[in-house]
């Protein structure tokens, strides 16, 4: 028998359960990797004290990430909500002990509903110790504007300019997602040398929370089947795609996207793959 890939994300629980660890658990599932998880902190809105960020301590952190590489190994690592600087630094560590192939970092900052997922005196850990370990990272704008200096990026040309002032930063790939841009969904690949352009029609919904996790743990997943990284970037933005088109909402807030859509329907879109300068 052949067993599935690998894949364990270090991020965030999400307790509505679109985004952060609940998103990518869904996404390895439907992409049939074998998918495993460490908890960095739990983020559900207390409705007395208004406290929303429970972080785990350090050392649950290291105890979830010994477990899994001793029970079972990883082919590939994806990171999200990682919040803090000292959490950071610990799971840079474990990166450079294990020998993990593949290593997707989505520098998650700010949640679509404003939730505060990175302390400001840690986006330095994350361009200094944790970015230059990766193979790609997928910021979305206001992440490569906080990584940049917050330069404004508004157009294509700008998503160009920043994926290669990015790649500076030491990762052999830069994602920047141009989700919240008007027009085609256009994202940006560059590897120090090439550009690539992904674009998917934009799906006219409000209902995209977890949109980028379900994206990067796609990227992750399809990495740990041995996929090069552009294929896994068009087939993950392929199955976010998707995933939006069907997106919906149980009550009034904004919803998440259909993690089985692609499975259920049959339906994956055809993205637009264009080298470029
Ligand atoms: N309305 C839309 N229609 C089509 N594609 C979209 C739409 N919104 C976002 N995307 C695409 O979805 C992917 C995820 O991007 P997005 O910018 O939403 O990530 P994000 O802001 O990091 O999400 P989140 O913080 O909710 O996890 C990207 O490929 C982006 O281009
Ligand atoms: C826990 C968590 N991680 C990531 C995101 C980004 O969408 C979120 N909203 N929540």
């Amino acid at each position: 028998m052949e067993y599935p890939a690998r894949v364990i994300t270090i991020a965030g629980s999400a307790a509505g359960g679109s985004a952060g660890i609940q998103a990518d658990l869904k996404t390895f599932q439907e992409l049939d990797v074998y998918g495993m998880s460490v908890v960095t902190a739990i983020v559900g809105r207390h409705p007395k004290t208004n406290k929303n960020v429970h972080p785990q301590t350090i050392e649950a952190i290291e105890a979830q990430f010994e477990t899994a590489m001793k029970q079972v190994g990883m082919d590939a690592l994806k990171t999200g909500m990682l919040f803090s600087k000292e959490v950071i630094e610990v799971v840079a560590g474990l990166i450079k002990e294990s020998t993990i192939e593949s290593v997707v970092i989505d520098p998650v900052m700010v949640g679509k509903m404003d939730s505060k997922l990175l302390k400001e005196d840690a986006i330095e850990a994350m361009k200094k110790r944790l970015i230059p370990l990766a193979t790609i990272i997928t910021p979305n704008i206001p992440e490569a504007r906080f990584l940049l200096d917050d330069r404004p990026i508004t157009n294509v040309e700008e998503l160009k300019q920043a994926a290669i002032d990015l790649y500076e930063l030491g990762s052999k790939f830069v994602l920047v997602k141009g989700g919240r841009l008007e027009g085609p969904a256009i994202d940006v690949l560059y590897d120090g040398q090439n550009l690539t352009l992904f674009e998917a029609p934009r799906i006219d919904t409000v209902n995209t929370s977890g949109a980028g996790c379900t994206y990067s743990a796609a990227i992750a997943a399809y990495l740990a089947k041995g996929t090069t990284v552009e294929k896994a970037v068009e087939q993950a933005k392929q199955f976010v795609t998707t995933a939006i088109n069907h997106g919906f909402t149980y009550t009034e807030m904004v919803g998440p996207t259909y993690h089985a859509s692609q499975r259920k329907y049959g339906d994956a879109f055809q993205i637009k793959v264009e080298k470029t300068n």
